[in-house]
């Protein structure tokens, strides 16, 4: 869309009548939550949060009589916003409708900056992260790393997940292969699997079975094609979801939580997927590179760029064996782009 310079006259009106608009919306708010209120609620029962709309949430009630059962519920003003995998406790109002009345303790949370820069929660109570890479296109330990980094950050358990494993056996495929190696000493759960063939989609299920996941990983890497096999109805409300936002604004779509036919569940938004890239701190990459631990503060030199320096704890690891020179050049990588910004 091309833009026009507004005059300072014009672009105030147009504050002045979206602030208005604002305003009314949230008295029409306050005055369908007093209403409720003011009407015979339901009892305290327990809920979980599908989706979020503005003040609105789409809550799925967990008690075994209505179990399954949803509706758009509002929240008493007293709360913080709550996310898509929050549990809460609320009540039932008149015209299908139902107020939240409080949020239970999360186990974990995902953030992501929002568009002034903080770190907001997106979704919460994940138990696990898939992070998605395949032979091709080439996959980048670094960015791999950085989603190790990002996980153990917000500790949450993550899986490392080689899709296209039908392509293995071919050529340029070896730096998959170099780091499924690497991975596999570290102690990271891995699976290989295949959203063509389908091979490996049996055990990718019981890993799913019971917990919350969401799917993280680079571009091309075959989320959608390995989502669209679990779960036909994600991918289709996903996909609508990024049309309806447009190019650019999607990562702000909120997340949405849906349920695999075969036990489990999955958060999932075009934001979430890119989960990971987000601001981490030097001590989060420290602490996400697991097996540097023993090395880490034991160089010579304070300011040791683990380059060349004699004494350098970093790169007698590496030359033992401890430490694989790809996981230093990642570490490495990722401190630098730190120290940049
Ligand atoms: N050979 C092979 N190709 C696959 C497999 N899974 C997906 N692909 C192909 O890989 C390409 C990328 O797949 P997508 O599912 O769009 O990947 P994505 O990670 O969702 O990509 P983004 O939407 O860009 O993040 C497509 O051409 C798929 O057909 C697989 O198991 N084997
Ligand atoms: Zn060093």
């Amino acid at each position: 869309m091309a833009k026009r310079k507004l005059s300072r006259r014009q672009s105030w009106r147009i504050d002045k009548i979206q602030a208005e608009r604002t305003a009314r919306a949230q008295r029409r708010e306050e005055r369908t939550l007093e209403e409720l209120d003011g009407s015979d609620l339901g009892s305290e029962q327990e809920g979980l949060v599908i989706s979020h709309f503005g003040v609105q949430v789409e809550v799925e009630a967990s008690s075994t009589e209505l179990a399954g059962q949803r509706l758009r519920c509002y929240l008493r003003a007293n709360l913080p916003a709550l996310v898509t995998g929050d549990k809460v406790i609320w009540r039932a109002g008149n015209q299908g409708l139902g107020v939240i009345v409080a949020q239970l303790p999360r186990q974990s949370e995902l953030c992501r900056p929002d568009m002034q820069g903080k770190l907001k929660p997106v979704a919460a109570n994940i138990d696990q992260i898939l992070i998605v890479f395949a032979p091709l296109p080439e996959p980048h330990a670094n960015l791999i790393d950085r989603y190790l980094v990002a996980a153990s950050h917000a500790g949450i358990k993550p899986i490392l997940l080689l899709n296209k494993a039908d392509l293995l056996g071919q050529d340029k495929t070896h730096k998959a292969k170099k780091l499924l190696d690497i991975y596999q000493k570290l102690g990271y759960s891995i699976l290989q699997v295949s959203a063509y063939s389908g091979s490996g989609m049996q055990e990718l299920e019981n890993v799913l079975k019971e917990r919350v996941s969401v799917v993280v990983g680079q571009s091309g890497v075959g989320k959608s094609s390995l989502i669209n096999r679990l779960l036909p109805e994600a991918q289709a409300a996903v996909g609508a979801l990024s049309e309806l936002s447009g190019k650019g604004t999607h990562t702000t779509t909120t997340a949405r939580l849906f349920y695999f036919p075969n036990g489990g569940s999955l958060i999932d938004s075009p934001g979430i997927r890119e989960f990971g890239l987000a601001h981490v701190s030097i001590d989060d990459i420290e602490a996400g590179f697991i097996e540097f631990h023993p090395f880490l503060g034991r160089c010579r030199f304070r300011n040791c760029s683990h380059e060349h320096e004699p004494g350098c704890a970093l790169l007698e690891a590496v030359a033992q064996g401890h430490i694989s020179h790809e996981r230093l050049t990642s570490f490495k990588s990722l401190t630098a782009n730190l120290s940049e910004r």
